[in-house]
């Protein structure tokens, strides 16, 4: 099986961004949202873009955040990325794309195959898509609820590119996870943490880990 992307998100320490980047993550994220637990200021996440850039892809991820703002954190924290994980609309995308010269990830809530339609508009306007668990229905907080989905309904999907798969992965099921929808690029969050918010290094580790013998599964 060809490699697979990992993305880590939410990291909010020096100490876990070093273990995320070490361990080979491609993509380390970044959360600019003050309702999350992992929302970081810009200039913690300047710092800890720091220690990532150049060895693993820098993602800032929002939500409906306005355009002067994410022309704010373009310009001091550089990252490679963009995810946006609200109700942006695909002008919105498009806009920010040439605006802020950046690649976009475009999160797509899913909980039934219905779900997956509305992905279409973005593939011309973003790099990535990424099919993540829609919310609980009384929170708001679009993501990072370790909240799983039936990741067969990807398996289906005819898109011109991969996708990303989010959604209640962690170390034990991510082969699986793999497995079930096909997916060549995986994001995740509450599954490398030991308490809401707060990463763990170890389980950081294990998650690559797992990641990479799923790659030598043969198909
Ligand atoms: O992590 C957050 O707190 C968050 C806040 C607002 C929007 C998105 C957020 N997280 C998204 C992610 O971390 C991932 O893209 C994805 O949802 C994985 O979450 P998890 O199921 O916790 O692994």
């Amino acid at each position: 099986m060809s490699r697979i992307l990992i993305k880590i998100c939410g990291l909010s320490t020096p100490e876990t961004m070093e273990a995320a980047v070490d361990a080979g993550a491609d993509m380390v994220g970044l959360v600019f949202f003050p309702k999350s637990p992992r929302h970081v200021s810009l200039s913690d996440a300047c710092r800890l873009a720091d220690i990532a850039r150049g060895r693993s892809q820098i993602v800032a991820l929002s939500v409906d955040m306005d355009l002067p703002s994410l022309q704010r954190i373009n310009e001091l924290v550089r990252p490679d990325l963009f995810q946006f994980h609200g109700q942006e609309t695909p002008e919105a995308c498009a806009a920010a794309r040439v605006m802020l010269r950046t690649r976009i990830i475009k999160a797509i809530g899913v909980r039934e195959a219905a779900d997956l339609d509305a992905a279409l508009p973005y593939v011309t306007v973003s790099e990535h898509i990424l099919f993540d668990a829609k919310p609980p229905k009384d929170s708001d907080v679009p993501g990072g609820h370790g909240v799983a989905y039936d990741w067969s309904l990807l398996k289906a999907l005819d898109l011109p590119r991969p996708f990303m798969l989010s959604g209640g992965l962690d170390p034990a099921n991510v082969a699986t996870a793999i497995a079930t929808s096909g997916a060549r690029a995986v994001d995740v969050s509450s599954g490398v943490e030991r308490a809401k918010g707060v990463k763990d290094s170890e389980l950081i580790r294990a998650f690559v880990a797992a990641v990479r013998s799923a790659e030598d599964v043969k198909e």
